[in-house]
């Protein structure tokens, strides 16, 4: 498969790997003299051709039996499975994400691609009577068509997954663009899903870079896309997309609040933080980003969190002794030193961390940042950072802090520690965003349940479990007389 005369790992276009001239080198983050590999860059041609594959390949897959699609996302959860440990360890060097988060990682993917195998044959509709005499109503789902899938760094396995799964499940025809930083492994889901055993042009994968995805997107036998990065990006694509009608769902940032009351357990509220705010680098839109706390325990808060901060190991993604691997790019260093630097010009104080820091080897090593004076004028606070640094703002009672959790544009995850629950409830009911945590941090997600923001966190409908459904199917309702 590879392109023997260059080791260029080459797009997968039809059913057959093709070469390209043009490619791109990713180093391991954690080491950077070591490389991980090369990529062929997608032309706008070789981007053209994979949609007319796939437009040919349509009929045939929409109109296969629920069962033989059930049959290829099981084998390809099969494969993620047997394949976990080797995965995880591509990941975790490409990402520069721990190797227990990697695992976790790619566990969650073969979990999905279960998930919607079963999913294949529980494309439901209804049958109704009409309110008109000796009408019957017959409402069923139809995939959409041809769908671009359009992914970033930060998980570059599960979100592939998590579109392609149910694209493929719905009898839809799927071009994944991944992000340029990790082209590594999504060439592997290629391999398994061209191994698991699905036909030419079902499944294609176009490596590049934003040009290679503008392509993708902009190409006129595209049915439907489904991004997720940041939101300048999506709202590029939207304006690109919807005047063609064409089917879009985004997955976009956020800027999550995590408020610790005064009657939290306050260990697992600090544990939250640590694992919500700085695991995964920070680079998690889930990420915990801002973090209310009541007045009343404020002080012994910040101590607490300062001792397991000072704790924590920053290494190597690969060392078992690391808790925080590197961030995943220079760009994404530069882009998190300077909101640091902009937060103590804003009047934030910083307690701990902010800074680059030097290792056995080359890597974009950064020590978490810990601010305290949080306040919503300071742009650390209204924008992402997408990296481990922290907020804390100081509140003075539940209604203080509610109006402080929802004083964003975002709202994607937003959490709550409380033994009260009475008062975890109060909080479910007034946050503005899509998905909210009780006594847990404001990262991770169940692949069965609908997963998704509001207002600048997202736009369509949500992605995985009942949510996918109905971006990736269109309905028709048919009524019948004799
Ligand atoms: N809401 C959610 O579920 C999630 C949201 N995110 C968000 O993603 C962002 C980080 O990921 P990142 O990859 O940097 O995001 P980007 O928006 O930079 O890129 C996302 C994807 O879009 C591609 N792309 C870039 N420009 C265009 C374009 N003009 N047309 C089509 N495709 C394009 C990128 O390609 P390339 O990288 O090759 O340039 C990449 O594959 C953060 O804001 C984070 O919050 C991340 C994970 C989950
Ligand atoms: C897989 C994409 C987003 C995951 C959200 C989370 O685990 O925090």
């Amino acid at each position: 498969m590879d392109s023997s005369t260059s080791g260029i790992r080459p797009n997968y276009i039809n059913g057959e790997w093709r070469p390209a001239e043009a490619y791109s080198e990713r180093r391991n983050p954690s080491d950077l003299s070591e490389s991980i590999g090369r990529f062929a860059m997608a032309s706008p041609s070789d981007v053209a051709d994979a949609v007319t594959a796939a437009h040919q390949a349509l009929p045939g897959w929409s109109a296969e039996t629920p069962q033989k699609r059930q049959d290829i996302l099981n084998r390809a959860a099969d494969i993620v499975i047997r394949r976990k440990d080797e995965l995880a360890v591509l990941l975790s060097r490409e990402e520069g994400k721990t190797l227990v988060e990697a695992k976790a990682e790619v566990m969650k993917a073969g979990e999905t691609f279960r998930y919607f195998a079963g999913e294949a044959v529980r494309m439901a509709g209804a049958s109704l009577r009409s309110v008109r005499a000796g009408v019957d109503i017959d409402m069923r789902r139809e995939p959409v068509g041809v769908m671009a899938l359009i992914t970033p760094w930060n998980f570059p396995f599960s979100i592939p997954v998590w579109k392609s799964a149910p694209a493929l499940a719905y009898g839809n025809c799927a071009i994944l663009k991944p992000a340029d930083l990790t082209n590594a492994i999504a060439w592997e889901l290629a391999k398994i899903l061209h191994e698991a055993g699905v036909p030419p042009g079902v499944f294609q994968l176009v490596m590049g870079g934003a040009e290679t995805g503008a392509a993708l997107v902009s190409d006129q036998g595209i049915d439907g896309v489904s991004f997720t990065g940041s939101g300048a990006v999506g709202r590029r694509i939207a304006k690109d997309v919807v005047d063609r009608g064409v089917r879009l769902q985004l997955e976009l940032g956020g800027k999550n609040p995590l408020y610790v009351a005064s009657d939290a357990d306050m260990a697992k509220a600090v544990d939250a933080v640590i694992k919500g705010g700085f695991y995964s680098t920070g680079q998690r839109c889930t990420a915990s980003s801002r973090i209310i706390v009541d007045a009343a325990i404020h002080e012994r808060f910040v101590e607490e969190l300062l001792v397991r901060t000072r704790a924590l190991r920053i290494g190597h993604a690969l060392d078992p002794k690391s808790d925080i691997g590197p961030l995943a790019s220079a760009p994404q260093l530069q882009r998190v030193s300077g909101f640091v630097a902009e937060a103590e010009q804003d009047g934030a104080e910083r307690r701990y961390g902010g800074d680059r820091l030097d290792r056995e080897t080359q890597g974009y090593f950064f020590s978490p940042a810990i601010f305290t004076r949080g306040d919503m004028r300071q742009i650390i606070n209204r924008e992402e950072v997408f990296g481990p640094v922290i907020s804390i703002f100081k509140a003075q009672d539940f209604d203080a802090a509610v109006r402080i959790a929802n004083a964003t544009e975002y709202g994607l995850s937003a959490g709550i520690f409380t033994s009260s629950h009475a008062k975890a409830r109060a909080f479910m009911r007034a946050s503005t965003a899509g998905m909210v945590m009780v006594n847990l941090p404001t990262v991770g997600s169940d692949y069965h349940v609908p997963f998704g923001g509001r207002g600048a966190s997202a736009y369509g409908p949500k992605e995985m479990g009942l949510g996918a459904v109905e971006f990736f199917t269109e309905t028709k309702t048919a009524y019948i007389a004799d």
